[in-house]
């Protein structure tokens, strides 16, 4: 059984359709990309996963629970964590305060609790800091675990996004356009980064207009057009397919 299953998702803005009848199953343990052109419906279609937009129509199975509509805090402790296309961090706290955010959902003690400072408190909040300096390490950025945010370098900005969501332990971690902005040798190290994350067990989906990084690191990828999905595959079946040539050329309009 697929640990995704989306079933006939359709959002309208105005006249506009962002999403038209968009079905597609993800795997456990498998990389997933979901490409297309600009305007294809992509991010409408992590917003709706994420629980940051209503479909009009349809839904997704996760885990083997159907998904609340529109409820973003229930999507992550379902089990599903994004990084944005515009980074997403707390720039004026620090890297691991921000990975720190990141495992809020992880830390079972209650407010009494934590107004009381009892023992189990200060014991899920050493395990929280030790964990996240893990992750910062996981990520390549433990040297950068005191480093404010907004002082980091892009592409490191960006990795912290990715050790914030997996803070979560999510099962399936939702990535919108990771390479977007990194230079030749950022998105190899990312690319090696994803791999590593797939490996140790959680699931991945990316949005990504970097095709090198696509046909290199995925095991299959869907082509969004118009709302539409127009092919699924294998990243090399898809690129050769003649409707995703004609989507991105077709009609003027270039994969970045
Ligand atoms: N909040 C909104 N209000 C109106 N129209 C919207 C809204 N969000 C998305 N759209 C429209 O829905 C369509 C799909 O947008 P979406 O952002 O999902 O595409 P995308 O594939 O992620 O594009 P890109 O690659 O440029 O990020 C576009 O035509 C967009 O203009």
């Amino acid at each position: 059984m697929p640990l995704l299953q989306a079933r006939g998702l359709s959002r309208h803005y105005g006249g506009i359709r962002a999403l038209d009848d968009l079905s597609l199953d993800i795997y456990r343990g498998e990389i997933f990309a979901l490409i297309g052109p600009n305007g294809a419906g992509k991010t409408t279609f992590f917003d709706i996963l994420t629980g940051f937009c209503t479909p009009d129509e349809g839904g997704i199975v996760f885990d083997q629970v159907v998904l609340p509509r529109g409820e973003p805090h229930l999507a992550s402790a379902r089990g599903i964590a994004r990084s944005f296309q515009n980074i997403r961090l707390f720039g004026e706290l620090t890297a691991l305060e921000n990975v720190l955010v990141g495992a809020h959902r992880r830390l079972q003690a209650g407010a009494w609790d934590a107004l009381l400072r009892m023992r189990r408190t200060r014991e899920e909040e050493a395990g929280a800091a030790a964990r996240a300096r893990d992750l910062l390490d996981y990520v390549g950025l433990a040297a950068h675990a005191g480093s404010r945010a907004d002082a980091l370098s892009y592409g490191d900005r960006r990795r912290l996004e990715i050790a914030r969501a997996l803070a979560a332990e999510p099962l399936l971690l939702a990535l919108d356009e990771p390479a977007a902005g990194m230079n030749a040798s950022e998105t190899v190290a990312l690319a090696a980064l994803i791999r590593r994350i797939r490996d140790d067990g959680t699931t991945v989906l990316l949005i990504e207009h970097d095709m090198t990084l696509v046909m290199s690191l995925c095991d299959r990828v869907a082509v969004l057009d118009a709302g539409r999905k127009i092919a699924e595959g294998p990243p090399a079946a898809v690129r050769d397919d003649p409707a995703v040539i004609e989507a991105y050329l077709g009609r003027g309009r270039h994969a970045r």
